[in-house]
C-alpha cells in the first residue's frame, strides 16, 4: 500500500522463519538451521520471533533431495487442498503440514518474512532468489543486504516467470526469500559456503529489526537478474545427455554468453554455440539437481528495479 507521502507502509515483521532441508542434501543450510535450534541467541532480534525450522526431515535423513517429489515444487493450490490422505506423496503431506504452521499462504494469518536456504552445485555465489518484483519490502531487504556485504557480490535472481516460476516452500510467507549459496557438492559440507550463508542471514535479520524498530528505508534502486529461458542439455532420442557443459561456460554463473559464444561440448570434442540473438546472463549452469529437470543452465537479463521508500505501518 502507498499513502499519500509516496512511502509503502507494510506490517511489523514479527512472524519470521528460516528454512533448512527444503532439499535434504543441501547442506549448510541444513546445518545452520539444526544450529539455530540448538542455540538461537545468534539469529534473535528485538520485536521478532524467528523459527529455524527443518522442512524436510525424512529427505534430511536419507541425505537426499526428496523423498516422492520436489518440495519446492510442491505449494501448489491443488497440492494445498488435495484431501489429505496417507496415499499421497510424503512432501505433499508435508507441504500441508507446512502450510497449516507457517501460512495459510496467501492468508493474513501467513508468517511475515521466510528464509528458504539452499545450496547449489553452480558457482553462482551468495543469490538471493526474489519471487516478485513488486514486494518492495524484500527489494528494500535485497538492497540492505547488498550494500552490507560490499565488496563481496550477492546477485538477485528474480524468478517471476510466467511458465517457469514454481511453488516454493518459502511462498506461504507474505514475504518470501531465497538464499542459493554455491558452488557446495550435494551431501557435502564446505565451511566457505557455511559462513557466507551465515554471514547474509545476520544482515536480513538485521534488516528486520531496524525495520521494526520504525526506520524508514528511503527509495532505491536494485540490479536483478530476471530469469528468462530454460535451456536443456543436447539429448539423443531416447532422452540421454549427448554434450556437456562447455568448459569456457563451467563456473562462469553471471557473466554474459553471448551469440556465437561456446555453450555446450559433444563427448567427440564438437563446440555448440549459443544461438540466441542478444547476450544473456547464464546461472544455475551444470546444477545437479536438475539433470532431471531437464535444465543445463537458466539464462535471465540484466534489469534495475524501482523500489519505493517503506516504513511500518502505525498501529
Ligand atoms: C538447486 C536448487 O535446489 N535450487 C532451488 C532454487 C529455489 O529455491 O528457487 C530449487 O530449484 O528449488
Ligand atoms: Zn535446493
Amino acid at each position: 500500500m502507498t499513502s499519500r507521502c509516496g512511502v509503502c507502509c507494510y506490517n511489523e515483521a514479527k512472524r519470521v522463519a528460516i528454512f533448512g532441508g527444503t532439499h535434504g542434501n543441501e547442506m549448510s543450510g541444513i546445518m545452520l538451521v539444526n544450529m539455530w535450534s540448538k542455540n538461537e541467541a545468534e539469529i534473535q532480534r528485538s520485536g521478532v520471533m524467528t523459527k529455524p525450522f527443518i522442512t524436510n526431515p525424512r529427505a534430511v535423513e536419507k541425505c537426499t533431495r526428496y523423498v516422492d517429489t520436489d518440495l519446492n515444487r510442491a505449494f501448489t493450490p491443488e497440492n494445498l487442498s488435495a484431501p489429505c490422505a496417507d496415499e499421497l506423496p510424503y512432501e505433499v503431506q508435508r507441504a500441508q503440514e507446512i502450510n497449516k504452521m507457517f501460512g495459510p499462504k496467501g492468508s493474513a494469518n501467513a508468517y511475515d518474512v521466510i528464509f528458504d536456504l539452499h545450496n547449489t552445485t553452480s558457482n553462482m555465489g551468495s543469490t538471493l532468489i526474489l519471487e516478485s518484483s513488486a514486494d518492495h519490502f524484500t527489494l528494500q531487504m535485497v538492497h540492505y543486504i547488498k550494500k552490507a556485504i560490499a565488496p563481496a557480490s550477492c546477485p538477485v535472481l528474480l524468478n517471476e516467470h510466467p511458465l517457469l516460476k514454481y511453488s516454493t516452500s518459502r511462498s506461504v510467507a507474505k514475504h518470501p526469500i531465497g538464499l542459493e549459496v554455491g558452488p557446495q557438492p550435494q551431501g557435502v559440507l564446505r565451511s566457505n559456503i557455511f559462513e557466507s550463508m551465515r554471514a547474509i542471514m545476520k544482515h536480513a535479520l538485521d534488516f528486520i529489526e531496524l525495520f521494526n524498530n520504525g526506520v524508514e528505508f528511503p527509495p532505491c534502486s536494485v540490479d536483478v537478474f530476471r530469469v528468462q529461458e530454460r535451456m536443456d542439455y543436447p539429448r539423443d532420442t531416447n532422452g540421454n545427455i549427448t554434450a556437456m557443459v562447455h568448459p569456457n561456460l563451467q563456473d562462469c554463473d553471471w557473466e554474459p554468453l553471448n551469440p556465437g559464444d561456446p555453450m555446450f561440448q559433444t563427448f567427440d570434442g564438437r563446440t555448440i554455440p549459443y544461438e540466441g540473438s542478444s547476450p544473456v546472463y547464464p546461472t544455475f549452469i551444470n546444477e545437479a539437481a536438475y539433470y532431471e529437470k531437464q535444465q543445463a543452465f537458466v539464462t535471465t537479463r540484466r534489469e534495475t528495479l524501482a523500489a519505493y521508500a517503506i516504513r511500518k505501518t502505525e498501529q
